[in-house]
C-alpha cells in the first residue's frame, strides 16, 4: 500500500514540530509548504536527516508551490501569525483571514479530497473561513483547539490530584478564547467525576475553580513566558492526534471545532464540541447533557465566535 501523504501549510514552529512527530510516527510522506522561500526546504532537509538517527521512513520535502500538495490525505494548516504578549487571539483576525483565503484557494485547486485540520488563530473563525474559501464538505474541515485545551486542563488536574495523566479525562468545549468552557461535570480521574473527588476531600472547589481559570488562560500564560511566539509542542501533538484518528479510522471522541447545524442549539458555525473522528472526517457530533452553568457558559462562548464571523464578513465581502 502506498504511503499516505500529509501536507503541512505553514512551516513555522508548529509546522516543523508537526512534521517531526508525523515522521517519527511514520504517518506518511510529508510536504511542508510555506510562503517564505527556503524555510520549508531547509526544515525538510534538517528533518529528513533525523531519519537515520531516529529510524523512520518518511520522505519529507519543502515547497513554496501549492501544486506539491496534490493528493494529500491530510492537510494541517498553521499558516499565519501568532500573537505577542498583550494581544488577544482575536487581534490576529484581519491578517490571518487573508492567509486563510490563499490557503483555502490552494487546497481547493490542488487537494480537495483531503481531511483538513486548521490550527491558525483565532481558531473558530479561521476554520470557518478556511472552509468557506476551500468549498470542501463541512465534515472534512475541522479545527484543533479542544484537544489542546483539554490537555492543559488534564495536566493541571493530574498535578492537583497527584495522579497519572493517563487516568485523567477532560473536555473543554466552546470557542478557543478566554470564554472557552472546561466542563468539570465530565472531567474524571479513571472514571471518578471531579465533583465526587472534591466531595471526598481530595481537592477543594476553590482549587478546581482556579484550575478552570488557568486552563482558560493557558495559551496566554505560555505567550507571556515565551515573549515571542506561542505554544507549539502541545498544539502539534494535538493536531497529530486528530490526523491519526482520521488516517486510522479510530472513531475517537475528541473535542474539536466542528461545524454545528442545530446541535447544542447552535447553527451554522464552527465551535468546540465533542465529535467522533474517523475515516469519514467528523462523523458525528456528540451532544452531552450539560448542567445549567456549562450551558450558559457555552452560549457566551458561541456568542463570542458569532461576533468574529461578523468581523470576517465585514473584512471580506465574499464571505457575507
Ligand atoms: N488552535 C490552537 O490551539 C493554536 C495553538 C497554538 C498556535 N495557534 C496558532 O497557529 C498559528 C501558527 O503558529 P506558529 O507558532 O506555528 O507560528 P509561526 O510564526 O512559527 O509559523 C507560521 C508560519 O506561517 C507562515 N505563513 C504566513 N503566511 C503564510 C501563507 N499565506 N501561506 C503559507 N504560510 C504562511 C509563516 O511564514 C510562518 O512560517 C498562529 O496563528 C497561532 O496563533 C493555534
Ligand atoms: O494562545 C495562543 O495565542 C496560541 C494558542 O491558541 C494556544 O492556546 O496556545
Amino acid at each position: 500500500m502506498a504511503r499516505k501523504k500529509i501536507a503541512l501549510i505553514g512551516a513555522g514552529n508548529i509546522g516543523g514540530t508537526l512534521a517531526h512527530i508525523a515522521a517519527q510516527k511514520e504517518l506518511g510522506d510529508i510536504v511542508l509548504f510555506d510562503v517564505v522561500d527556503g524555510v520549508p526546504q531547509g526544515k525538510a532537509l534538517d528533518l529528513s536527516q533525523c531519519g537515520p538517527v531516529e529510524g523512520f521512513d518518511a520522505k519529507i520535502t519543502g515547497t513554496n508551490d501549492y501544486a506539491d500538495i496534490a493528493g494529500a490525505d491530510v492537510i494541517i494548516v498553521t499558516a499565519g501569525v501568532p500573537r505577542k504578549p498583550g494581544m488577544s487571539r482575536d487581534d490576529l483576525l484581519g491578517i490571518n483571514l487573508k492567509v486563510m483565503k490563499a490557503v483555502g484557494e490552494g487546497i481547493k485547486a490542488h487537494a480537495p479530497d483531503a481531511f483538513v485540520i486548521c490550527i491558525t488563530n483565532p481558531l473558530d473563525a479561521m476554520v470557518w473561513a478556511l472552509r468557506e474559501f476551500s468549498g470542501l464538505p463541512h465534515e472534512k474541515v475541522v479545527g484543533m483547539a479542544g484537544v489542546l485545551d483539554s490537555a492543559r486542563f488534564s495536566t493541571f488536574l493530574a498535578q492537583e490530584f497527584g495522579v497519572s495523566i493517563r487516568d485523567v479525562n477532560t473536555f473543554v468545549l466552546g470557542g478557543h478564547g478566554d470564554t472557552m468552557v472546561p466542563v468539570v461535570q465530565y472531567s474524571t480521574v479513571n472514571g471518578i467525576p471531579v465533583p465526587d473527588l472534591v466531595k471526598m476531600g481530595l481537592s477543594t472547589q476553590e482549587k478546581i475553580d482556579a484550575i478552570v481559570t488557568r486552563t482558560r488562560g493557558g495559551g496566554g500564560e505560555i505567550v507571556g513566558l515565551l515573549k515571542t511566539g506561542s505554544a507549539f509542542y502541545a498544539p502539534a501533538a494535538s493536531g497529530i492526534a486528530m490526523a491519526e484518528a482520521y488516517l486510522n479510522d479510530q472513531k475517537r471522541i475528541l473535542p474539536v471545532a466542528a461545524y454545528v447545524s442545530g446541535e447544542y442549539g447552535v447553527d451554522g458555525l464552527y465551535v468546540g464540541v465533542p465529535a467522533v473522528i474517523g475515516a469519514g472526517g467528523v462523523e458525528k457530533i456528540v451532544e452531552i447533557e450539560l448542567d445549567e452553568e456549562a450551558k450558559g457558559n457555552l452560549q457566551v462562548s458561541v456568542d463570542a465566535v458569532k461576533e468574529l464571523l461578523v468581523a470576517c464578513k465585514g473584512i471580506d465581502e465574499s464571505l457575507a
